[in-house]
């Protein structure tokens, strides 16, 4: 084929521009126009090409969209504008994305939604339907690739269009859209014959032909609207649409040139309802070309400005705009109102809103925006204006939304030479442009030390390579001091234009991130304070993102919870957990989901919360082999909620010997086990001092008097500066049942053996009878009451015969325990003849720093004398409660009290996370 060039890089506008031009036959046809391609001005295509009965060039019919060979092109004189363009609010622009217009059934939906809109008058702008811009510049790859399976391609095209034209229309219509199908489909054969041939496209050949898919949902659609009687019109926006290339892959409109071709075609066709091509346009010159990539929305805006709209509603599948990635944040919730500012800022973040330059036609004559879901018309959607209908002032409502970007890398140049020398991060700043890095976002504090940037992490090595190229001297000499490297790093953003004048947005934020235990390694905020950017490690970033957005934005304080040990208390505590949850998210805004159970041989895991209405059948049909360091793993690893707690129902001291580790991960710890804290006390007082100094928190309210508020009371004295002068009572609900119920005839080990039946005693009842159980809680009290004793101090009068001691388990000994109860009756007999009561009790003697443990005989009218079941009775004697003790009495054992005094912890909990009291 003599005379065809090799394809070349795009010819100069101007020179493309002699290619496309009006045609200057006078046939008169209304709303028609007629542009002619000089394929001899073309020389990618050699200028010899012959394409149908025409040589050398191809005429563009553009109300038929014809590419008519030259002696068959109709070209038409335009009209003298003779009716004036209406604009302002009567008009409302409508988008709808490929999505929207998948399907013919979603194509007259569309058409439904559009006759629905009362406003006067409507301008539609539509994409192709889905998929077929990708299947159009595929035809083209494959043309100009020289794979003849374009063909195909294009064969397939026309049976998708014929199909929904099938299906959407009748008579009349149908068959003057398949006439034009066919004939666009003839054409653009042999336009990607010529483009197969010449093994090359150029931009506006390109263009030309990605542009059908546009072409014809419009006219299907605006055919759709017509059967309903609607007056309606179809316009090929490259006939108004004017714009010019700025930069790469940018169009600029031009709006002055725009609106008069519009004036000029609604003069021609001035209908009520207007179906319009989105993404395509042309230059000054007339060549076809589009707005690039997610043009339609561009278009839509555009002439949205050309008309003064009311507004512009891009339609979608979304509900709107999420408050943050909803694949990342299942809490995210739909923003009703955004800026432009906002909107501008939060597409940067990736955030599916619209692409800045949407924004700014709309923005410049302030239209609002809206974006709404056409598969859910009930949901209002987003309104993105220039001022915030709903801005309550609510702190709360400063930051509309959270954003990330991950694979980043921190590039820290320090040194003390910095300070006060001009041009160090202009130095710093030309070596990483030279590598041609893009530089996220930048901090330096103002002692001007030390200069931190991020970059993508796949930018980094050449960054710092240039950099220690740059200041090897500086570096050498000792100026600066290093240029280090930190690796894994993630952007979090926080987006909202009234951050600017709203103080305490940025302590929320921190405070949130403090809160889920996040170390943030830099900061940015500009004072524009339309974001706000803190850059955490990679791995930290989805759960800072959860923390942030749950603080600012969930009505509800959501709490994971993982229970250890569901046994008596554990397993008491998941059914009150299961019956109240509802409850306490419907009036408290608090969601607590329990993530994890683990007893000793089998644990239960969920990402997002487990069905409470059937634990105890899951953990025994779906539960895995325990394994705790899994389970905690689990824990840590959860990023769909910011906090956790791990509660340990066990008795277990190795159990206990983990909080430390716990809770410097960030899991709080909740506990009814007393191992932890009256175990050595050296461990006990570091687990204090990280508990201290962290935002992590640790409650063991039911180690003492179960539910009873005896640890919250001591606090409560403590640390409103009262001096605790002695703590006394009964500590063990076994023992007071025990007591309290050995009268008459009844049997010592029958009476245990009803108090383990109640659910009073430890596992092993032999702590209790021992003791021990009162002694640790002695020694709880002392250390909370800053007393440094170890458990060993306490000199404790043992129940337990010595001879049933060694049992070997707690069974062996209830079997024994019946061959002592004589010596019992012998004791109880003593002490009532004596008008008595035996009573045992704890004390902790804060003035001589000691504790005691002992059984003692009480008078009957004693107040120890009085109790009645499991109680416990406490008396607080202090500087304030000095001459009458303070009381806390109650049922101090079982498991609905106990149970429920774990549960008040994680409540106590909750709401130290931020829930209403
Ligand atoms: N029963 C009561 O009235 C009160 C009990 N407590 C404390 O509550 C805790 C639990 O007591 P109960 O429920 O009565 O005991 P329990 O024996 O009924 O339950 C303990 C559960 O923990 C499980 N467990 C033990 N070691 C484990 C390990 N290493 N990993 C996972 N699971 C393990 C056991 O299999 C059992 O299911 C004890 O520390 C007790 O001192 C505190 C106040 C009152
Ligand atoms: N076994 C204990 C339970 C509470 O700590 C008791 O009897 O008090
Ligand atoms: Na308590």
């Amino acid at each position: 084929m003599r005379g065809l060039a090799v394809a070349s890089p795009l010819p100069p506008a101007a020179a493309a521009a002699r290619r496309w031009t009006r045609a200057s036959s006078s046939a008169r046809e209304t709303g028609s126009q007629c542009w002619k391609y000089d394929l001899s001005q073309d020389r990618s295509l050699g200028g010899s090409l012959r394409i149908g009965q025409s040589q050398g060039c191809l005429h563009k019919h553009h109300s038929t969209n014809l590419l008519r060979p030259a002696a068959a092109a109709i070209s038409v004189e335009q009209d003298e504008v003779n009716t004036y363009l209406p604009k302002g609010d009567m008009w409302s622009v409508h988008k709808f994305g490929g999505t929207c217009m998948g399907t013919p059934q979603r194509i007259q939906s569309v058409a439904d939604i559009v006759l629905g809109d009362s406003s006067e008058r409507k301008l539609v702008i539509v994409s192709a339907m889905s998929k077929v811009t990708d299947m159009m510049y595929n035809l083209v790859h494959k043309a100009q690739s020289r794979d003849d399976s374009y063909m195909i391609a294009l064969e397939e095209i026309f049976e998708k269009h014929m199909a929904a034209a099938k299906d959407l229309l009748d008579g009349e219509d149908l068959a003057r859209f398949l006439s034009q199908l066919h004939s666009d489909v003839s054409n653009l054969r042999a336009m990607l014959s010529a483009i197969y041939i010449a093994g090359h496209a150029t931009e506006s050949f390109s263009d030309f032909v990605v542009g059908h898919g546009e072409l014809w949902s419009a006219q299907m659609l605006s055919y759709a609207i017509k059967k309903s009687g609607a007056p309606c019109s179809w316009m090929d926006t490259r006939e108004v649409l004017v714009v010019k290339p700025s930069g790469s892959n940018q169009v600029d409109p031009d709006y002055l040139e725009s609106e008069k071709r519009l004036q000029k075609w609604f003069s021609r066709q001035p209908a009520e309802i207007i179906v319009a091509t989105g993404f395509i346009a042309s230059t000054a010159e007339n060549i076809p070309t589009t707005l690039k990539r997610d043009g339609s929305d561009f278009s839509a805006a555009i002439i949205g400005s050309l008309v003064r709209a009311r507004q512009v509603t891009i339609w979608t599948d979304v509900d709107g705009v999420f408050s943050a990635d909803p694949r990342k944040v299942s809490e995210a919730v739909i923003l009703s109102t955004l800026s432009y500012q906002e909107a501008w800022e939060m597409s940067y973040f990736g955030a599916n809103v619209l692409h800045p330059r949407t924004i700014i036609p709309v923005m410049k004559d302030n239209i609002p925006i809206v974006i709404r879901n056409m598969f859910n018309i009930s949901a209002p959607g987003t309104m993105i204006c220039r001022q915030p209908a709903n801005d309550n002032g609510d702190l709360d409502a400063c930051v509309k939304s959270f954003a990330t970007i991950d694979n980043l890398a921190l590039v820290n140049v320090e040194g003390t030479g910095m300070a006060g020398v001009p041009g160090t991060s202009s130095a710093i700043f030309s070596a990483v442009k030279d590598v041609g890095a893009n530089v996220i976002m930048i901090s330096q504090a103002s002692s001007e030390h030390s200069i931190c940037f991020a970059v993508p992490e796949k930018e980094v090595a050449a960054v710092s390579a240039a950099l220690h190229v740059k200041f090897r001297e500086a570096l050498a000499a000792g100026r600066l001091s290093k240029v280090e490297v930190i690796k894994g790093c993630s952007i979090l953003a926080a987006v909202g234009l009234r951050m600017a004048s709203t103080p305490g947005v940025s302590a929320m934020l921190f405070d949130a991130l403090a809160k889920a235990n996040i170390n943030v390694r830099a900061i940015a905020q500009g004072c524009s304070e339309y974001n706000i950017t803190v850059v955490l490690k990679q791995e930290d970033c989805v759960r800072a993102l959860r923390a942030a957005h749950s603080r600012f934005f969930l009505s509800t304080t959501t709490l994971a919870v993982g229970i250890i040990g569901p046994g008596l208390i554990g397993g008491t505590l998941l059914n009150q957990l299961k019956d109240q949850a509802a409850v306490l998210k419907e009036n408290m805004n608090i969601d607590l989901r329990v993530i994890g159970i683990t007893g000793s041989s089998t644990m239960l895991l969920s990402d997002t919360g487990i069905d409470l209405t059937q634990w105890k059948e899951l953990l025994r049909k779906e539960a895995e082999p325990a394994d705790l360091a899994n389970f905690v793993r689990h824990m840590s690893d959860n990023h769909v909620f910011p906090n956790k707690v791990l509660v340990d129902c066990t008795a277990d001291t190795s159990i206990a010997s983990h909080y430390y580790d716990w809770l410097k991960k960030g899991i709080h710890v909740i506990t009814p086990n007393k191992k932890a804290n009256s175990g050595p006390l050296d461990r006990y007082l570091k687990l204090r001092t990280l508990q201290r100094a962290s935002y992590t928190h640790y409650f063991y309210e039911a180690t003492v008097g179960a539910g009873l508020p005896i640890i919250s009371t001591l606090r409560g004295l403590l640390e409103t500066g009262d001096k605790i002068l002695r703590i006394e009572g009964i500590f063990s609900g076994t023992l007071s049942y025990i007591f309290n119920n050995f009268e008459g005839t009844r049997t010592f080990s029958d009476v245990v053996a009803e108090a383990k039946e109640a659910g009073y005693t430890e596992p092993d009842p032999r702590d209790d009878l021992s003791g021990t159980d009162v002694a640790r809680k002695v020694i709880i009290l002392a250390r909370e009451s800053g007393l440094r004793l170890e458990l060993s101090d306490i000199p404790v009068k043992s129940l337990v015969p010595e001879a049933l001691a060694s049992c070997s388990s707690a069974d062996e000994f209830m079997q024994k325990l019946p061959s002592f109860d004589q010596d019992w009756a012998k004791q109880r007999s003593e002490a009532e003849a004596a008008g008595e009561v035996l009573r045992y009790v704890g004390v902790v003697d804060a003035v001589n720093q000691k504790g005691q443990v002992e059984l003692r005989r009480y008078k009957r009218d004693h107040p120890f004398a009085q109790l009645s079941g499991s109680d416990n009775i406490i008396a607080f004697t202090t500087s304030r409660y000095k001459e009458q003790p303070l009381i806390v009495r109650g049922p101090g054992a079982g498991a609905e009290v106990t149970a429920g005094g774990v549960f008040c912890d994680i409540l106590r909990l909750a709401s130290s996370l931020g829930a209403p009291s």
